[in-house]
């Protein structure tokens, strides 16, 4: 059995438009890639189609070996898939530690129904640099932590594969150090783990991702290791619009 994730030759349309046209990539066990493009190149559909909101008009995507076509996307976290989204969707009313907490309730089958301690909510929440807020109400909270903990509940799931929607859209520079800081935390403590990053920060992306694919107007133009891909004039073009002797390399 393959373990990670296999995308083949996912097209979804919208209105006769192919968001995504013939896109192929895989990511292997404990690998992060940065899925990365210009506005509008197809970042969010992709990650919408692997979480299964969206349902793809051709292709598949298999996980861990198994085709996730016929799986519901509320099933898909009890197989091990989790993300999380560009605006954190936290419940109001619950506490930061709380909302951390509903997470284990969507724990794959095969593991252990709670959490141990060492992987509990409030630990997640100190590996990531936000335990202080833990009793704060998510409107108490700065939107960082707010995003953090929208992680910490996704790792609460006990994920195989997840995914990062622009985990730093929004933040200030202090903000995206300590999100920097905090994903390397997760790498630490969970070194199997396969992620997918969204973002546009590039030179973030970089700085935690080995390999990156990139999206432009919903077609693959490069995949690989990342200052490979970084490297390439293609990729350079999509960014900048034009051939130059500017350097996309953060
Ligand atoms: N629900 C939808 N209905 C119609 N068109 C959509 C829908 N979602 C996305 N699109 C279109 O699909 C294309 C890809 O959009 P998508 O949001 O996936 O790009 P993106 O790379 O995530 O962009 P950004 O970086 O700005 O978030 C765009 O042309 C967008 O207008």
């Amino acid at each position: 059995m393959t373990t990670g994730l296999e995308v083949r030759d996912l097209t979804m349309t919208f209105s006769g438009v192919d968001a995504l046209a013939q896109v192929s990539f895989s990511i292997g066990e404990g690998v992060w890639l940065g899925l990365i493009g210009p506005n509008g190149s197809g970042k969010s559909t992709m990650l919408n189609v692997l979480s299964g909101l969206y349902r793809p008009r051709a292709g598949s995507v298999v996980m861990n070996g198994h085709d996730l076509q016929a799986v519901r996307a509320r099933h898909r976290i009890r197989q091990g898939l989790s993300r999380t989204f560009q605006h954190p969707q936290l419940a109001a009313s619950l506490t930061i530690l709380e909302n951390v907490m509903v997470g284990a309730a969507h724990r794959p089958t095969a593991e252990a129904p709670s959490p141990p301690a060492s992987d509990s909510g409030a630990e997640w929440l100190r590996r990531l640099g936000c335990d202080e807020y833990a009793e704060h109400l998510p409107s108490e909270a700065p939107y960082g932590v707010q995003k953090l903990a929208e992680v910490a509940r996704a790792l609460m799931s006990a994920p195989s594969l997840l995914l990062l929607d622009e985990p730093a859209a929004g933040l200030s520079a202090r903000e995206r150090v300590d999100l920097v800081a905090a994903l390397k935390e997760i790498r630490r403590h969970r070194p199997t783990l396969t992620l997918c990053l969204v973002e546009h920060d590039v030179g973030l992306v970089a700085s935690l991702c080995s390999e990156l694919a990139v999206l432009s107007a919903g077609r693959l133009i490069a995949n690989g290791p990342t200052q490979t891909v970084l490297a390439d004039e293609a990729v350079k073009v999509a960014y900048l619009g034009t051939r130059s002797t500017h350097d996309a390399t953060p």
